[in-house]
């Protein structure tokens, strides 16, 4: 499979958004991470005062074969209705970008429910949700690469529109097991550190899930050195698709917010797969599910809030759409000690 080459960042931008910081009516460093969130924007979009304003995120909807097997207190109807629900607007992603501002695109990606020709829904589905990755791979590589190109150009496509920062969300019941399961082998560690409640599995439940994550590495055996293998193996439709719009994404310039863990397992996937990708993420927020904070840690990002949230849909991404206008806000619209007449630091 062929990807896109990614640009370094632009040194020169993120050094003239750095001076220019230092320049504003603030006392020196004092506006603290927004000032080096700004500064790391620039050196993505190769602008000195960059303008992120229109955004929107990428909502990706796909069914798990592993949702069988009862590792999530949800049926796996849920995820076409929920699908439904972001048609309409009531979902939490649609009270939350239309408080930031933001576009949000829906792509079905893997959803096993036909929605026709439905208007408001990209309809790109893949495959009628994954294999049962407990009897062998969640997917063939094919399948993996045509949901990974279907991430690059919805990505592209936003981008095509005018788009200069992309949410990444999703919505599959089950999804939280492929995710634990990727974490774990990626960063390795064991199934029982990196695997969370999702949507609020019992302690019981937690038990059999973390068992059945420790089956499905077992049975496929995914090689941690061969992101695609783990990604066919152990993964999922919409998994895929998320890596898709980070790879086209950060080969546009455009700034990628994560969302949470699932949103992340893809980002790591897409590191894997192309690493100059990684200079383009930043971690909307910190998830409840416990792997996240093990992966953002090995992609070295730095949420920009935590509010215990375990949505997913995008939802702490596009929170975190407020951050960087403030961050970006501050760079653009504030005076300078020169202009303000105010004295500097001696
Ligand atoms: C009504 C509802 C809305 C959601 N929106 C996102 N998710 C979230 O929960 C799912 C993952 O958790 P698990 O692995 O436990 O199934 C995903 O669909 C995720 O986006 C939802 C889940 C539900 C039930
Ligand atoms: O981390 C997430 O985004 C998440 C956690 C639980 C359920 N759905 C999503």
């Amino acid at each position: 499979m062929n990807y896109p080459t990614i640009p370094p960042i632009d040194f020169e931008a993120s050094a003239a958004a750095r001076k220019r910081q230092n320049s504003l009516t603030k006392p020196l460093g004092s506006a603290g991470y927004l000032e080096d969130l700004s500064v790391q924007i620039a050196g993505m979009t190769g602008s000195a005062i960059p303008d992120c304003s229109r955004k929107t995120v990428i909502l990706m909807a796909a069914d798990h074969g592993i949702a069988k097997e009862g590792v999530s207190p949800y049926p796996p109807e849920v995820t076409p209705q929920m699908v439904l629900n972001f048609l309409h607007g009531g979902a939490a992603i649609n009270v939350l970008t239309r408080q930031v501002n933001s576009a949000v695109k829906i792509v079905d990606i893997g959803v096993a429910f036909d929605f026709g020709e439905i208007p408001g829904i990209c309809h790109r589905k893949v495959a009628r949700g994954t294999a049962n990755m407990l009897t062998g791979p969640a997917m063939t590589r094919e399948q993996a690469e045509s949901a990974i190109r279907v991430g690059m150009e919805t990505a592209d496509e936003s981008i095509d529109n005018g788009v200069q920062m992309i949410a990444t969300g999703e919505m599959g019941i089950g999804n939280t097991t492929p995710s634990a399961a990727i974490t774990a082998v990626l960063c390795g560690r064991a199934p029982a550190e990196v695997t969370g409640r999702g949507t609020g599995i019992d302690d019981a439940g937690l038990q059999r899930k973390i068992r059945i994550i420790e089956r499905c590495i077992a049975v496929n055996q995914p090689d941690p050195g061969d992101a695609m293998d783990v990604l066919c193996k152990i993964g999922g439709l919409e998994i895929a698709g998320m890596a898709g719009v980070v790879i086209a994404a950060a080969a546009r310039r455009v700034p990628v917010v994560l969302d949470g863990l699932i949103s992340t397992v893809a980002a790591a996937i897409a590191v894997e797969l192309v690493p100059e990708t990684k200079h383009y993420l930043i971690a909307g927020h910190l998830s409840e599910e416990i792997g996240h904070r093990i992966l953002l840690e090995k992609l070295g990002l730095r949420p920009l809030i935590q509010l215990n949230m375990r949505i997913g849909e995008g939802t702490g991404a596009v929170l975190a759409f407020s951050i960087v206008d403030a961050s970006l806000n501050l760079l653009r619209n504030m005076a300078t000690f020169e202009q303000a007449g105010v004295s500097d630091k001696v």
